[in-house]
């Protein structure tokens, strides 16, 4: 007799996580099921906000879409909601678990000469610091550093609450030397908002201005749409030329350094527009789109 079929049913997308921990003392396997729990409900919430707006599906359908999304916003209050992934981003950020990715970026900076030229010629960078759980990341750099934090939610009167993607393009085109986006593309939800994320980096710097990029490494080593050949590709039509990259096998972070370059470099960006499957077997599906 032919054995029946198991079906593995997948964990529903509304599994709660209960019992945040507070600030400190926190293990890091708690700290990061927060994370990726949050992660997997902000993303879900995001194609089911979509769905509803497309409009396309029948009156049933888009009854039971409007459920599961007040389910989802339910699991993300009850997990504390972006407060509480804040807390636990700022523990995972601690100095016990591998330090502010900012002392990357300033140490490329300094490898650069960039301190030593800004003296002589009187002037400081403008920072413009996208998703800062601190207000005083940058503090130690003053003399050469003049940081503008910003966060979807501010948890500081420095930090302007203020989401990236709506930032006054006119205003900020040009207006920065330098960017930082740590552990913020692999937050935004949608593969299209994170390829806007990146392009608007790029108009917001000035001519030489420098891109500061840090992502979780499973993002680029384990991932079905995404390499670092094809991160490297997508960050060249966008008109950037990279300076630096970190990370190692096994290791959690990669950081990459780029550069604006002088002459727009957006010749075909058709290779990046659509999901591409570069790899297979049991992988995530980060992706960034243009
Ligand atoms: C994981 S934390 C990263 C914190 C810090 N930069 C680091 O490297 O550890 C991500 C932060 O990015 C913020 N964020 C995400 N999307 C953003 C956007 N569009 N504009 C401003 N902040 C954003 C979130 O609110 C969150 O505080």
């Amino acid at each position: 007799m032919p054995k029946a079929k198991k079906t593995k049913r997948k964990a529903p997308v509304t599994l709660s996580v209960t019992a945040v921990p507070p600030e400190g003392g926190s293990k890091p396997t708690t700290t990061r099921t927060v994370i990726r729990r949050f992660h997997v409900l902000i993303k879900r919430k995001t194609q089911l906000q979509k769905l509803l707006s497309e409009a396309r599906t029948t009156e049933a359908d888009q009854d039971a879409t409007k459920k599961e999304l007040q389910a989802v916003e339910d699991d993300i209050v009850d997990l504390g909601g972006l407060e509480t992934y804040q807390r636990m981003s700022n523990i995972g950020q601690g100095n016990d678990r591998g330090g502010g990715s900012e002392k990357i970026f300033v140490g490329w900076l300094n490898e650069l000469s960039e301190p030593q030229r800004l003296r002589e010629a009187k002037r400081q960078f403008k920072l413009l610091e996208v998703g800062a759980l601190r207000h005083d990341n940058y503090t130690p750099y003053t003399t050469w550093i003049d940081n503008t934090p910003i966060d979807l939610h501010s948890r500081h009167p420095d930090i302007l609450e203020q989401d990236f993607l709506r930032l006054n393009e006119e205003e900020n085109r040009g207006r920065w030397d330098l960017i930082s986006l740590s552990l913020v593309v692999n937050f935004v939800p949608d593969a299209k908002d994170r390829g806007r994320m990146l392009r608007l980096s790029h108009d917001m710097l000035r001519a030489d201005g420098y891109l500061f990029l840090a992502l979780p490494l499973p993002c680029v080593l384990n991932s079905r749409y995404m390499t670092t050949e094809h991160l490297q590709g997508l960050m060249n039509v966008l008109g950037f030329t990279q300076i630096r990259s970190r990370w190692r096998e096994g290791g959690k972070m990669a950081y990459w350094l780029y550069k604006k370059a002088n002459i727009p470099l957006r010749p075909n960006t058709s290779l990046y527009e659509k999901k591409v499957v570069l790899r297979t077997g049991n992988r995530n599906n980060f992706c960034v789109l243009l």
